[in-house]
């Protein structure tokens, strides 16, 4: 086990990479998808659990853990991973994103952001320095730069100012950071849509020196095909020899358009959180749970897929618990998507390193019928 962080491309094929992430508390292999355990848990699964899907690492959330329970309680505790019990690694976004989408009574200053919390009304202050001391008491194996994510709909001007901001934060960031073998400080690329300003965003963050490089302000609502289209220059804007994580993405089809643009690591809600509304996501495209024509239907939700709901029960019996708000609802129908995006991962990862992802990628929008199945 290593004692250092470090990253290697085994493989490429086009513009995506295969590879390994080797930290202290495990090796994460790339493209990576990473389930998100916002208040020190993956909702409705067990860590054990999350493991057997094939995650490699999760996300812990600097805004969530410093309200409730607070980041100098869990370290108090012995850090996040011995709290959650989950001793593989774990990478903290830096709270600014979330408190932008869920606090309230917002102030933004150079200095960083004030807010009320969403959950108490209490009053906290977010900076570089403060979101980096959180995630080192939290302990995480992978801390992001505190910066700030613009909503869109946002003037180039807005988007400019925006990212300069980022930008100094993020030299507050690493000097916040410090020295510390064997974890990361991954810094963020803004610059929206933008192609000038997600240039002088990556000339920013190199710069200043990264052990991996984010793309950030993407996902906010611009679309796939805007989405796409930052990621046909953005990635390669950033150091080819360091991971690239898209944040907050995505759909299937989305983590399958961004690796093929170079990204090696990429997070959401979605798969935990639409397996808690009933919807399933398989190689066939979405299911909804809730469509009383699953009533009868003795089939697996997917002949095809490994994961205990698939082999266990039925699309009956899934309709059944999901529909009386069953817990068992949330957690099969979350196990089986988390299951399935990390075996997509693993099907990229196979294709990648044989060199036949247009395969792979045709195959894999050949497989999906339109709509419901
Ligand atoms: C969903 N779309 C999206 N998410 C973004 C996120 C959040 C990524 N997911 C974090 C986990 C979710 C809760 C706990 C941690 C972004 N985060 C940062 N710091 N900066 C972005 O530009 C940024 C941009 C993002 N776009």
């Amino acid at each position: 086990m290593t004692q250092r962080f470090s990253f290697e491309v085994e493989a490429r094929d086009g513009r995506a990479r295969k590879g390994v992430i080797s930290t202290p508390r495990g090796e994460i292999r790339t493209p990576a998808f990473m389930p998100v355990g916002t208040a020190a848990t993956v909702k409705a699964m067990m860590p054990e659990s999350v493991c057997a899907t094939g995650a490699d690492i999760l996300l812990g959330n600097t805004y969530h853990l410093m309200l409730r329970p607070t980041a100098e309680r869990i370290a108090g505790l012995g850090g996040l991973h011995k709290f959650m019990n989950w001793d593989r690694p774990i990478l903290t976004d830096s709270g600014g994103f979330q408190v932008m989408s869920l606090a309230s009574l917002r102030k933004l200053t150079e200095e960083g952001v004030r807010f009320a919390s969403h959950i108490d009304g209490s009053k906290h202050m977010l900076s570089p320095e403060r979101s980096m001391e959180i995630q080192k008491l939290l302990g995480s194996d992978i801390v992001m730069c505190f910066d700030e994510c613009p909503a869109l709909p946002a003037t180039d001007a807005e988007v400019a100012k925006s990212m300069a901001l980022s930008m100094r934060w993020a030299q507050r960031s690493r000097d916040a950071f410090g020295d510390r073998p064997g974890h990361a400080l991954f810094g963020i690329q803004q610059g929206g849509v933008t192609k000038d300003l997600r240039a002088e965003s990556a000339e920013a963050l190199r710069a200043i020196e990264f052990d991996g490089y984010a793309v950030g302000g993407l996902a906010v609502g611009e679309g796939q095909e805007a989405m796409f289209g930052v990621l046909d220059y953005a990635p390669d804007m950033l150091p080819e020899d360091k991971p690239r994580y898209l944040m907050g993405v995505g759909k299937p089809d989305d983590i399958v358009g961004a690796v093929e643009r170079g990204i090696d690591m990429m997070d959401c809600v979605l798969p935990s959180r639409s397996g808690r509304t009933g919807q399933g996501w398989t190689r066939h495209g979405q299911v909804n749970m809730r469509n009383a024509r699953h009533k009868d239907d003795p089939r697996p939700l997917d002949e095809a897929c490994g994961c205990p709901a698939c082999r266990n029960y039925s699309r009956a019996y899934l309709h059944h618990v999901i529909k009386a708000d069953e817990i068992i609802g949330s957690m099969l129908l979350t196990w089986h998507n988390l299951h399935y995006y990390q075996d997509l991962m693993a099907g990229l990862r196979d294709a990648i390193s044989t060199g036949a992802l247009a395969g792979f990628v045709a195959d894999f929008h050949a497989k999906r019928a339109g709509g419901d199945i």
